[in-house]
């Protein structure tokens, strides 16, 4: 699947750009300012309907318009079937999607016809933020795994957490009104526990196998990075409870909290140098390129379910070396994915880093997008 046409229109401050016949490797570079990230921003958007710096989107609509537009044509892969994606966020009211002209009841049918991974700045959370933000790492791929079921298990899981909260909220510990929800909770937490596991198995395989492949091509010696190791944690104490004895056996904390402190929305992945913890002691330099393995990783284990990702490299030059780049690249070409990045200098995108892949370049100077 590649993104083949992009139109934006009133995106930040691109009011009108038209990207036609996009290639594999489509490197952006302008000054600061000029609209670099809000393109790469714009196809997360046509993705997922929101944008990956803001949960604002009033903020992301261009000063003084009324709503934003992005428009895409995707060629689907292995083929010549294409669809096109269309998504309209207005100032007020609900976002407007449309797949093929056919308007889409909820911005989650749309979940997986585009998947992205985004690699930017922001992506030092991964490591250096809190466990909501592994989750999500986590539960990105969960979602797009074929018939892994998370649509439907998470927000049932949500759903009876709010109202088992609710209740401790206010007190209530009634059996009768907690059990049906803790039951809910059970039932839907070992599903989503399942299906983590499962993902996560994977994840790490590939991992592994990749994080040691860019150190090798970066010529970094694993002295550099002695002994790393990622494991995922449950939520609960496991080795201790099921996660239904952990509900019983925690009940009068959880009144104390009044919130459910154990469970699948407290899960987790711990990387570890040795017995520490990786965020306090690798450079940030390492860190980034231990999340460049984790946000590839996660592309391979889908590419091997034949679901392909497009990747948004946001100022890449600016966090790594040279070698770590063109590392980082030699990945993105064996993955085969689609890859839009940015920079400053034209030069901190180096047309050696595709090989002999198809590559096209934008010129970005105050929202005006040219191939050059
Ligand atoms: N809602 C908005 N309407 C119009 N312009 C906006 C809006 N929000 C941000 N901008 C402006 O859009 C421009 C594009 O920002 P963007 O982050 O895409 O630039 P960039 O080229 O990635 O810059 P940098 O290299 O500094 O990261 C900036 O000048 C910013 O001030």
């Amino acid at each position: 699947m590649r993104l083949e046409k992009l139109g934006i229109y009133n995106f930040r401050n691109l009011q009108y750009v038209d990207m036609q016949s996009l290639c594999t490797f489509n490197f952006i570079h302008g000054i600061n300012g000029s609209g670099k990230t809000s393109i790469l921003e714009a196809i997360h958007t046509l993705a997922l309907t929101r944008s990956f710096r803001s949960h604002k989107m009033e903020s992301v609509i261009s000063y003084g318009k009324d709503d934003l537009t992005v428009r895409g044509e995707l060629r689907l892969s292995g083929g010549v079937e294409t669809a096109v994606i269309g998504v309209r966020r207005p100032r007020k009211g609900p976002v407007l999607v449309k797949l093929d002209g056919d308007k889409l009841s909820t911005a989650g049918q749309l979940a997986g016809v585009l998947p992205v991974q985004v690699i930017n700045p922001a992506s030092f959370a991964l490591l250096e933020g809190g466990p909501a933000v592994r989750r999500q790492y986590l539960d990105w791929g969960v979602f797009h795994v074929k018939h892994s079921g998370f649509f439907e298990y998470w927000p049932r899981y949500r759903k009876a957490l709010q109202q088992r909260n609710s209740l401790l909220r206010r007190g209530n510990i009634d059996p009768g009104l907690i059990a049906p929800w803790d039951r809910e909770l059970e039932a839907m937490g070992a599903l989503i526990q399942d299906a983590r596991s499962s993902h996560f198995e994977l994840l790490a395989a590939a991992f592994e196998e990749i994080y040691r492949r860019l150190l090798a091509s970066a010529d970094i010696g694993d002295l550099d990075v002695p002994s790393l190791s990622m494991s995922m944690t449950s939520g609960w104490k496991d080795g201790e409870y099921s996660f239904a004895e952990s509900l019983k056996h925690n009940l009068a904390g959880d009144l104390r909290a009044g919130f459910t402190r154990s469970g699948p929305h407290r899960a987790d992945i711990d990387f570890r140098v040795g017995r520490l913890d990786a965020g306090d002691v690798l450079s940030r330099g390492q860190i980034k390129t231990l999340v460049c393995a984790l946000k590839l990783a996660q592309s391979k284990v889908l590419l091997d379910q034949g679901i392909p990702t497009v990747f948004l490299v946001d100022d890449l030059a600016a966090e790594l070396d040279e070698r770590r780049c063109c590392a980082v690249f030699k990945e993105l070409i064996e993955l085969d994915v689609q890859v839009f990045a940015s920079a400053v200098r034209r030069s901190d995108l180096n047309d050696d880093w595709c090989l002999s892949k198809p590559l096209k370049r934008f010129h970005v100077e105050h929202g005006v997008v040219s191939e050059c």
